[in-house]
């Protein structure tokens, strides 16, 4: 394998959301250029050539010119739905060696399914969680490796992420946790979004203007927890007047059970996360029987 990210080339089995937000990311910030990026799907023609014309990716829709992409590649990323998993790597099967580097950014599957259906222990995989702000360049991403990934494969495949954003290496068991708490928590925020700007169109704002003060609130917010270092609590003390307007509302959040239910939240995704990750290997097991 090249030892730079720039001189590799990389495949993306899968291209969705995800796929094009690590895309753009690496591209965007990454200095690798789209000729570089060879992406694939099932049968959604039209999405590829969608992300051609953005982003200057390769794709084909020959069969055996595919197959010859995806051998080519230094790194081949799996982004396709948990559902569709163990048909996906079991077709990679027959095109992956052990100089490649598998990267999945699927929720759930384990490294040790990965490996079991692509029936090679030795396949170095990186395992990964990544969000939907890799696409400008603002991702988490959590990642962890297989035993059979080398130093330089480390390097790129952290490198990658990070070109998307921060990256956080933890040990895989805990990957649920980061997909509880990163992976879908630009979800949790979009949610908290939605419900302030309807607080502020129910109290006679326009949409438009509440949008506006909204997001630039959730900006101020993390730039303030990132800028001054402070913790959270903190900050929120200093906005909150003693009997004022936000010790107002804070107590109505906590008398609704805020800050129970947002931590309930991270660890039932963590939970779901776990739970996929189960039904996909007890699949792989049945269908082995
Ligand atoms: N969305 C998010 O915020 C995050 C998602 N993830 C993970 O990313 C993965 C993808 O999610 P997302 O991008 O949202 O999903 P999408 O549904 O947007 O995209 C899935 C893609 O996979 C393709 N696909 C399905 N089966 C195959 C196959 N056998 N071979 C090749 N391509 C295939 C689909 O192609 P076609 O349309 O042609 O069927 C489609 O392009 C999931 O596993 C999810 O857990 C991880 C972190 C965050
Ligand atoms: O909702 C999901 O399952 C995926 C994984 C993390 C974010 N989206």
């Amino acid at each position: 394998m090249s030892n730079t990210l720039a001189s590799i080339n990389i495949a993306f089995i899968g291209a969705g959301s995800m796929a094009e937000a690590v895309i753009r990311g690496l591209i965007d910030k990454g200095g690798v250029q789209g000729e570089r990026i060879f992406v694939a799907n099932r049968s959604n023609a039209a999405r590829l050539q969608e992300l051609q014309q953005t982003y200057g990716i390769r794709y084909t829709q020959d069969e055996a010119a595919k197959e010859q992409a995806i051998r080519q590649a230094d790194v081949v990323v799996i982004a396709f739905k948990p559902k569709d998993a163990a048909e996906g790597v079991r077709l990679l099967r027959g095109l992956l060696n052990e100089r490649q580097l598998l990267v999945s950014v699927i929720a759930g599957l384990s490294i040790e399914t990965i490996s079991g259906l692509l029936e090679n222990p030795r396949m170095p995989v990186v395992r990964t969680m990544p969000n939907t702000s890799s696409t400008i360049g603002l991702g988490a991403t959590g990642i962890s490796f297989s035993a059979a990934v080398n130093a330089e494969q480390r390097q790129i495949a952290t490198d990658m992420f990070r070109s998307t954003g921060i990256v956080s290496i933890v040990d895989e068991p805990l990957l649920d946790t980061v997909t509880g708490l990163s992976g879908s928590g630009p979800a949790y925020i979009y949610f908290m979004m939605e419900a302030m700007i309807e607080g502020g169109v129910q109290g006679g704002l326009n949409r438009e203007e509440a949008r506006r003060l909204t997001v630039q609130t959730v900006l101020g917010a993390a730039r303030m927890v990132e800028t001054t270092g402070e913790e959270p609590a903190e900050l929120r003390r200093k906005v909150t007047s003693p009997n004022g307007t936000t010790q107002a509302a804070l107590e109505l959040m906590a008398g609704r059970g805020f800050s129970e239910t947002v931590t309930q939240a991270v660890l039932r995704s963590a939970e779901r996360a776990s739970e996929i990750g189960a039904a996909i290997s007890d699949s792989v097991t049945s269908q082995n029987k």
